[in-house]
């Protein structure tokens, strides 16, 4: 595999044209993928090549075609090994690779390329600080059409592409924060409303059933008065776990405030509603959450609500489920009172 000759100075002076529209189109993209999709379109044109590509790192094991433009000599759904491919080695060694002549290789991804006509290929990993999120890669149907000049242009696109998913995976990491309840790792109330504007819109457009149940701690006020806030935290803690696992991946679930939470359920019907918080309260009496020497039981009251008409505001469905909650507790608590809107 034949290697570059180490940056100069001189190599550091090289400037990189960048068409104009390609920055226009940088600028418009609106997400991390569309990001991504514009530098593998305009990085076959700049760098003259048959094909274009970007993969980011998926696991351990594994890299992600997450754009490609030019030929789709590498399905999009296919992982890439980070074992015995060259992507994967550039991504592991964090050093770019040129292979002139596909003829000779035994790197999987490049043996790939070359059965689709494909003879040469250069790979360069997306670094950013101390991270290589994974790499971007061109190809040509001429052996060794690259160049010295083509690698750094490429490795200095790169750098920048990677301080952008740097950015944008932080920001996912504080929008994340921003959304979770510290506590319980449950969404918080405002992430409750921000995800009911989501379900309320294909609520509205499909016209599917809506389930809501406010679920609220038993005497919560005794056990922190008798066994200290923080057994109470981790009764809150198991609470919203078990919460989790009585739900479905697709319900919305939040922690509201205090020691009160809400579950939302779309598609569902009585009987669906009713067996998974039966299934929840008979869980929740028989927990027993050990704190220090002692084991802490406790229950709770749910006021349930189906509604199959039409489309009704958040503050409304919360209003009548509380409602329903009161009327459990007021009938001896450890319960589910339930109302059917119509
Ligand atoms: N440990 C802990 N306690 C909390 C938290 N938030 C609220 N609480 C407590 O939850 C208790 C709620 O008490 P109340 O509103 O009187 O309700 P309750 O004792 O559960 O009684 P009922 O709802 O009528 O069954 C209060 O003692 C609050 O201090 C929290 O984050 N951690």
């Amino acid at each position: 595999m034949p290697s570059f000759e180490p940056e100069t100075n001189e190599h550091q002076e090289l400037s990189i044209e960048l068409p104009v529209r390609f920055v226009h189109e940088l600028s418009a993209a609106v997400s991390l993928f569309d990001l991504l999709k514009t530098v593998a379109r305009w990085s076959q044109s700049v760098f003259l090549a048959h094909r274009a590509s970007i993969t980011l790192v998926e696991s351990d094991t594994h890299l992600k075609l997450i754009a490609m433009e030019g030929k789709e000599a590498i399905p999009m759904d296919q992982l890439l090994p980070i074992e015995g491919t060259m992507a994967g080695r550039v991504f592991l060694n964090r050093q770019a690779e040129y292979m002139a002549d596909f003829s000779m290789t035994r790197d999987l991804d490049c043996m790939q390329l070359y059965e689709t006509g494909l003879k040469c290929c250069l790979d360069v990993p997306l670094i950013s600080g101390n991270q290589c999120f994974g790499t971007m890669n061109v190809a040509h149907e001429d052996t060794n059409a690259f160049t010295l000049r083509d690698r750094l242009r490429m490795q200095a696109m790169a750098h920048w592409l990677a301080a952008c998913i740097r950015i944008h995976h932080q920001v996912e990491e504080v929008m994340a924060l921003s959304e979770t309840d510290p506590l319980t790792g449950v969404f918080n109330r405002r992430a409750f409303s921000s995800r009911f504007a989501s379900i309320a819109k294909r609520w509205q457009s499909e016209e599917v059933s809506l389930g809501v149940a406010l679920i609220d701690l038993d005497h919560f006020k005794v056990v922190n008065d008798t066994y200290g806030h923080e057994a109470g935290d981790k009764v809150l803690v198991q609470v919203g776990e078990l919460l989790a696992k009585s739900c479905r991946k697709t319900d919305l679930i939040a922690r509201m405030g205090g020691e009160e939470f809400c579950v939302i359920m779309v598609d569902v019907n009585e009987n669906g509603i009713m067996a998974m918080l039966n299934r929840f309260l008979d869980t929740l009496s028989k927990m027993s959450v050990s704190f220090g020497d002692t084991h802490i039981s406790v229950t709770a009251s749910v006021g349930a609500l189906l509604i199959d008409g039409a489309p009704r505001d958040l503050d409304f469905l919360i209003g009548q489920a509380d409602r329903a909650m009161y009327r459990a507790k007021n009938a001896g608590r450890n319960r589910i009172e339930f109302t059917h809107i119509y």
